[in-house]
């Protein structure tokens, strides 16, 4: 089977001016490689700033101007480059962005979501895929001639997502779908995800919140620092003892039921030549001050660590 969206060896820049005078680049994300199957919904999880949407924006190619991007992105096989994506996006891969900032302010909401028709058709089968789709999000009839300032927080994300989901894509990059939603919306959002699924679409889930990404995804990718550090079913999330890395083990170990025994730091920013978790890492060595580990198969595992494997035995 294809693999519907593959992300190799990614990473972002951006360019400033500091003082007008002096270039300075700064690097996002850094050598990430990501892939999500057809009926395979992939969470990224990592914590705020740390390159999510920026990972999200590259693949519907709508970068800051100022951004520096290398890698490859293949969809269906096909290498995904700006016209492609042009070509694609709101229609086989579609975003729900993190950002309400992305609804037209001059364009009632209803007719955002519907989009562009050929003809008055098209509009009229649309209009009816809308108003069923708002529904569903306890979005009534008053609400499609609305424009975006009209709405609260909540109701413009449920028109994001609604605008998503109507276009019934094959590829869906949800940016922090549910904050701000009320429970039922959030489930039903949850639910919506799911069927795509179900129905042979892939999803890739970015998300700060561990539950949302245990709840819904079939692997979720561990982004720490712009570095990927593991990729891992979600059945191995159960237990801090099933995952590889230390990080994703802290992870595991911060949550509630497990007590909070989170023993990270800041995350650290700027060029490191080692490992970006050394800082904080329990089972670091000299090696990995010095050495970048790279993203590695183990067991069908993907994972950027050095010293994983010994820190198992031992335990
Ligand atoms: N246009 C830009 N120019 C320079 N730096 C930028 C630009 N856009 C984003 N960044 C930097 O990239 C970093 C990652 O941003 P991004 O929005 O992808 O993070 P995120 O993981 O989605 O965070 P959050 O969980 O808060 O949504 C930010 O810390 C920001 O400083
Ligand atoms: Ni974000």
């Amino acid at each position: 089977m294809a693999k519907l969206l593959e992300v190799e060896n990614l990473s972002i820049s951006f360019t400033q001016y500091v003082q007008g005078l002096n270039r300075h680049d700064s690097r996002v994300i850094s050598d990430l490689t990501i892939d999500v199957d057809e009926s395979e919904i992939v969470a990224v999880l990592g914590s705020s700033g740390s390159g999510k949407s920026l990972l999200a924006h590259s693949i519907l190619g709508i970068l800051p101007y100022n951004s520096h991007v290398t890698g490859e992105i293949r969809y269906k096989g096909q290498t995904l480059d700006q016209d492609l994506k042009e070509k694609l996006r709101g229609d086989e891969i579609c975003l729900i962005p993190q950002s309400v900032n992305f609804l037209d302010p001059l364009m009632k909401v209803s007719e955002q979501a519907i989009g562009e028709c050929k003809d008055d058709a098209e509009h009229k089968e649309r209009k009816v895929r809308q108003r069923e789709i708002f529904a569903r999000y306890g979005l009534d009839e008053s609400v499609d001639n609305l424009y975006p300032f009209e709405l609260s927080g909540g109701m413009a994300r449920k028109v994001l997502l609604s605008t998503a989901l109507i276009e019934d894509p094959d590829l869906l990059i949800a940016d922090e779908p549910t904050p701000g939603l009320d429970k039922k919306s959030v489930e039903e959002t949850i639910s919506d995800i799911k069927n795509l699924k179900e129905h042979g679409k892939g999803v890739l889930l970015i998300t700060h919140e561990i539950d949302a990404a245990l709840k819904t995804a079939d692997r979720i990718a561990i982004f720490y620092s712009g570095y990927v550090i593991e990729i891992n079913d979600v059945k191995n999330f159960s237990s801090s003892e099933t995952v590889l890395h230390p990080y994703t083990k802290a992870l595991i170990d911060s949550l509630p039921r497990n007590g909070f025994k989170l023993t990270e730091g800041v995350q650290p920013l700027g060029e490191i030549p080692g490992c970006p978790y050394y800082e904080n890492c329990p089972i670091r060595t000299d090696r990995c001050n010095k050495e970048r580990p790279e993203l590695e198969e183990h067991d069908g595992v993907m994972i950027r660590c050095f010293n994983f494997k010994e820190a198992n035995d031992g335990a």
